[in-house]
């Protein structure tokens, strides 16, 4: 259970309103089958709305959403979402809860409980997740995720919860995953080292369209130590932040902050 192809994302002049509140202006982007892409933008820009319109969750007010040229729906869209909250099922056991997205037939089990393995929580399928701290019960909606072997998966800040050490591990967990399962991946997050040290290309969202579409082509998994890693994060969040690359003596200030 492993070697999907991500589907081919295509979003063309995408507008979302909500009543007088124009979010989504016009967004335009293309995303390879297997591409990793993180969404950054200010706090407010519209990132988690443009999610939600590719999940189907959101009616787009103009614009399509095509996935491997076929417009999406309900009926052909093979994503999957994980959000900052796990959002598990306090009533179902942990393997319980990763099999809830399965159609609850034969073999359920056995393709939750490999999910589980992904995540390194075999061991703790038939607890409760109650029990599990906030980094497992993310693993847990990363492993509910994978089950369903989705061909998009879409993440809402899904590490923003959580503590930097874990936060650091879980980026590792998903880089890997993708890197063996080359499912199309959008990140949205508000940590530009994160989108840096995730994603193949980082598109910052502002005034409700792209602003920017950085390609990161550093060698995988990436070096934080790397000098031209440092300069990314500082030219992404000089753009973000609506400033000059440079330090006003052109020294070049390290900036690893999150961003909002
Ligand atoms: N259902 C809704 N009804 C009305 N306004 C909404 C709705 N959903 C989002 N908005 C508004 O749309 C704008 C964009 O929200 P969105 O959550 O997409 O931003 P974001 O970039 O993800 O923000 P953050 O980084 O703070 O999570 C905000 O002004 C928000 O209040």
């Amino acid at each position: 259970m492993s070697g999907n192809q991500g589907v081919e994302l295509s979003i063309q002049q995408l507008e979302k309103t909500f009543g007088q509140l124009e979010v989504l202006r016009n967004i335009n982007l293309q995303i390879a089958p297997g591409e990793f892409v993180a969404i950054v933008g200010k706090s407010g820009c519209g990132k988690s709305t443009l999610l939600r319109s590719i999940a189907g969750l959101e009616a787009v007010t103009a614009g399509e959403i095509r996935q491997d040229h076929q417009l999406i729906s309900n009926s052909n869209l093979q994503a999957r979402m994980m959000f900052q909250e796990a959002r598990l099922l306090p009533w179902l056991s942990v393997l319980e809860n990763v099999g809830v997205g399965l159609s609850l037939t034969k073999g359920w089990k056995e393709r939750a409980n490999w999910a589980l393995q992904q995540v390194g929580l075999e061991d703790r399928a038939d607890e409760w997740p109650a029990v599990l701290s906030g980094g497992q019960k993310q693993r847990v909606a990363l492993a509910r995720a994978l089950a369903a072997e989705p061909k998009l998966l879409l993440l809402d800040e899904p590490l923003g919860a959580l503590d930097a050490l874990t936060r650091y591990e879980m980026q590792e967990l998903i880089d890997m995953l993708w890197q063996q399962q080359k499912f199309t991946t959008l990140l949205v997050t508000h940590d530009v080292s994160e989108a840096i040290a995730l994603a193949d290309r980082v598109v910052l969202i502002e005034e409700g369209m792209v602003k920017k579409d950085l390609a990161v082509s550093l060698a995988r998994p990436r070096n934080r130590t790397n000098p031209r890693f440092a300069e990314l994060e500082e030219e992404l969040l000089a753009s973000i932040l609506g400033k000059t690359k440079s330090h006003p003596h052109g020294q070049k200030r390290r900036v690893t902050a999150n961003i909002v």
